[in-house]
């Protein structure tokens, strides 16, 4: 489970998240949407352990978040952090040295579904490619926690929805807390539990999507859409 309480912060002048608080359970896919800068990416290196709130507190399973939840959490970055001059397997191999959780037999199976060629050199390989092998990272810990800061980002539009409906396959929902951000969220509301909206650093919505189909017959976008205005 994650919770936040009261947090907030602060890029020195830049208030990024203001006193939010929130609290995800596992077992779900959580979607977490907002405009360019409006504290997405803050609120998932929180949980990460990569940045420490300036006020309150986040907790990963009871716990105050410290640098060894990178045990618990696995985190596909916006970024490209990988060496450039490792091969796909090369970087698959190292990936399995550092995490005790990484599934190399699921490893092998999504670099075949997403395609990759194992021998090529990180620093050869497109950035969808770079998309893909992030993708396979990232899920093939058998972590409790996956947190993907833009997963979709530099994927051709033509294969995204291939790859969304295939990755709903490599989630392990019976035990994981998946929590995604995106700007396609139309490519992920097919698989997505539930919805945070965010702006200006401030949760300002949040929706069960069947609960909007089902009761409010609209989809997420009309959603984000009323809340927006
Ligand atoms: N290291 C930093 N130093 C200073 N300001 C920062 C830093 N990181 C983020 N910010 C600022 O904090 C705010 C929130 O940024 P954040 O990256 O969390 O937004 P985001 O919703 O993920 O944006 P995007 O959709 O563009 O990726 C923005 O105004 C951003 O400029």
């Amino acid at each position: 489970m994650i919770e936040l309480r009261q947090v907030t912060k602060r890029y020195r002048r830049k208030i990024a998240l203001n006193e939010v608080n929130i609290t995800l359970t596992p077992r779900k896919i959580y979607g977490l949407v907002g405009e360019n800068g409006s504290g997405k990416s803050t609120m998932l290196k929180l949980i990460a352990g990569l940045i420490y709130p300036t006020r309150g507190e986040v907790l990963v399973d009871g716990n105050r978040v410290d640098r060894r939840v990178s045990s618990v959490v696995s985190f596909l970055s916006e970024l490209d952090e990988y060496y450039s001059f490792f091969n796909v397997e090369q970087t698959i191999a190292f990936y399995h040295s550092q995490f005790p959780d990484f599934d190399l037999e699921k490893a092998n199976e999504m670099v075949k579904f997403m395609k990759l060629d194992r021998k090529a050199k990180l620093k050869e390989l497109s950035k969808g490619n770079r998309g893909r092998l992030k993708l396979v990272l990232s899920l093939s810990r058998n972590a409790p926690i996956i947190l993907m800061d833009e997963p979709l980002s530099g994927l051709d539009p033509m294969v995204r929805n291939s790859i969304v409906k295939g990755l709903i396959s490599f989630i392990d929902i019976d035990k994981q807390l998946v929590l995604i951000t995106t700007h396609e969220i139309q490519e992920i509301e097919n698989i997505l539990d539930e919805v945070i909206a965010i702006k200006d650093g401030k949760i300002i919505g949040r929706k069960v999507v069947e609960q909007l189909r089902e009761q409010e017959n609209v989809g997420i976008v009309d959603w984000l859409t009323s809340i927006y205005e």
